[in-house]
């Protein structure tokens, strides 16, 4: 990729952004930029207006020349409660501008990701949500640091040259290089902001988080295995890498104030010899001398907003990039909205025929893998039908599994639910229609009931027994002093992994779905309890259809129909 295509790749990024932020709340967006010159202007008008009050009352106290003070003194305190006040309302309205853009943005950007990773594009990891906060984070600045700051410093900036220039046209010389002293140092930001450093900087954090979670997911089998030096080495090695990078980046933004710096001072220089070469020439009276240079020290003020904003630009154009891309899938994929009708016929079966459940020539492939996973599967489960799915350790049963719970989109091919494609339905009634009992459940650090009611908000308590009767666990929770109201540690510490995962069917037989994906079910379970487990599920499940992945015989044999995955391929 060409230095211009990426060049105008990032520069499209930060406009999209602010061209949303434009669209979605232009009131907002407008009114802030309006309220940023307020205090900007009362400000720097404030220090000129006094300046030349204060020195045109001295010489009229040393030459008894009429001074009317009314005007002046009211104007500087109006100016001075225009300033404080201003300031107030300015970070109220653009601020609230920026929040509710970004609240908007957030919701897009995730509803885009989940989108992706129904389509079997992306996969869900910490590290990407991790990301995806951070770009968010990041994203504030484009209205707050770049947009506002840029605005102001140009308004401001001509308006004090004007006002430079009207009291003499040589004047307006000091304002104009600060102006474009400033601008050039803030392209040169622009210039840089692709540098190593930022990206260095996201790759650490990103490193240090991923490392730092996986330490603390991981610390009994590193504890175990003697893993935890090595472990704890690398989150600081990770950690200094980001102090590094941070540091670079520092260095780069002293740099640039230390530039802008010395221009501000340079140009109120010029302005001030300027200004007694003009009252030495009788061009000038005294106190309109030291309005020019008391407006002209006060641009400094304005200016230092522009550098500080675009020093962090390279982070803000790489979050703006990858936040666009996200949310513009939103954009631009079609949003059918659920439908019952579309789903349903009259009499309420599904409307494709009596199958629950149909695959159609699907292939998948994982990123970055040399060969699809499956290849023009195709599979039919009618309704109350239970049937198995077998094969070998990574032939691709549990992708299988995913697949036909819409956790993965297909590459090719259609998988669908009662005749509706698994993409046209909502998430909230494909996840009605189909309940998906994992390998290993997820158990939270809360009680018990509070585990299970994930499943099911509203029900009561009977109902929890009830369910944890059909898991084989009644009696179990039964004996704990607490009951139901047990708090379970991390990841359903104070069960056994055979308690756990019965926890996660009760859960799962708090619903009612048309169709149970069940991988490896009664997986750790010893022979008396996996079978009681199975006869539970037989009477439990009702009429709703069974996808089993299945490695035991017991499992097998509670099947309808077995069907090995090569043969969904057409290979036997
Ligand atoms: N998240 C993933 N990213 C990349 N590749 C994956 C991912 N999950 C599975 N795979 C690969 O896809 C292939 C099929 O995996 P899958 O888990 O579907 O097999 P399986 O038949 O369920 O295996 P097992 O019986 O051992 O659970 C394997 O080669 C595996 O390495």
């Amino acid at each position: 990729m060409t230095a211009r295509s990426t060049r105008s790749r990032h520069a499209d990024g930060l406009r999209r952004i602010l061209s949303w932020q434009w669209r979605f709340h232009p009131l907002a967006f407008a009114a802030g930029l309006a309220m940023s010159f307020v205090p900007a202007i009362a400000g720097i008008t404030l220090l000129g207006l006094s300046g030349w009050f204060i020195t045109a009352a001295a010489l009229a106290g040393l030459t008894g020349v009429f001074l009317n003070v009314m005007i002046p003194s009211a104007l500087i305190r109006g100016l001075a409660l225009a300033r404080t006040f201003g300031r107030y309302g300015e970070r109220l309205v653009t601020h609230d501008a920026t929040f509710r853009f970004l609240a908007d943005l957030r919701c897009r950007i995730f509803s885009g990701q989940a989108r992706e990773a129904g389509s079997g594009r992306v996969w869900r990891s910490a590290g990407l949500l991790g990301r995806l906060t951070a770009d968010v984070a990041a994203l504030d600045g484009v209205y707050l640091r770049l947009a506002v700051p840029t605005v102001v410093a140009a308004g401001v900036g001509a308006v004090v040259i004007l006002a430079c220039a009207l009291l003499s046209p040589s004047l307006a010389l000091g304002p104009l290089f600060a102006l474009v002293a400033t601008a050039t140092v803030a392209s040169g930001l622009v210039r840089h902001r692709k540098s190593a450093d930022g990206r260095r900087l996201e790759a650490a954090q990103e490193a240090l988080r991923v490392r730092t979670v996986d330490l603390v997911a991981g610390r009994r089998e590193l504890a175990v295995y003697g893993g935890l030096d090595a472990r704890r080495a690398a989150i600081l090695a990770a950690d200094a890498r980001m102090g590094d990078a941070e540091a670079a980046l520092q260095a780069r933004i002293v740099r640039a104030n230390v530039w802008a710096g010395f221009a501000a001072q340079a140009a109120v220089t010029l302005t001030l010899a300027l200004a007694l070469w003009l009252v030495a020439s009788g061009d000038l009276d005294l106190p309109r001398a030291v309005a020019a240079v008391l407006l002209v020290l006060g641009l400094p003020e304005v200016l230092a907003g522009l550098i500080a904003g675009y020093s962090r630009i390279g982070l803000m154009a790489r979050a703006a990039d990858r936040a666009t891309a996200r949310a513009g899938s939103v954009e631009t994929a079609p949003q059918e909205p659920f439908t019952l009708k579309a789903v349903m016929s009259a009499s309420g079966e599904p409307a494709g025929g009596h199958d629950v459940l149909t695959l159609d020539g699907v292939t998948f492939a994982w990123p970055r893998a040399a060969r699809p996973v499956l290849e023009n599967a195709s599979l039919q489960i009618s309704a109350g039908e239970w049937v198995c799915i077998v094969g070998p350790s990574g032939s691709g049963k549990s992708t299988l599994a995913s697949l036909a719970s819409g956790l993965l989109g297909p590459l090719s091919g259609a998988v669908r639910l009662g005749g509706t494609d698994l993409a046209a339905l909502g998430e909230a009634e494909l996840r009605r229609r189909i309940t998906v009992i994992g390998q290993r459940p997820a158990l939270f650090n809360d009680t018990i009931s509070a585990n299970l009611r994930i499943a099911d908000q509203t029900a009561s308590d009977d109902r929890l027994w009830q369910a944890l009767e059909a898991a084989a666990l009644k009696d179990r929770i039964a004996r704990q002093p607490e009951g139901l109201e047990t708090v379970l540690g991390e990841g359903g510490l104070g069960l056994s992994g055979g308690e756990q995962r019965r926890l996660g069917l009760a859960r799962a037989y708090l619903t009612t779905p048309d169709l149970f994906i069940l991988d490896e079910m009664t997986e750790g379970l010893d022979a008396p309890t996996a079978a009681l487990v199975l006869d539970r599920f037989t009477a439990f499940r009702g009429k709703a259809a069974v996808l089993m992945i299945a490695h035991k015989r017991e499992e097998m044999a509670r099947a309808d129909r077995v069907v090995s995955v090569g043969a969904l391929q057409g290979r036997v």
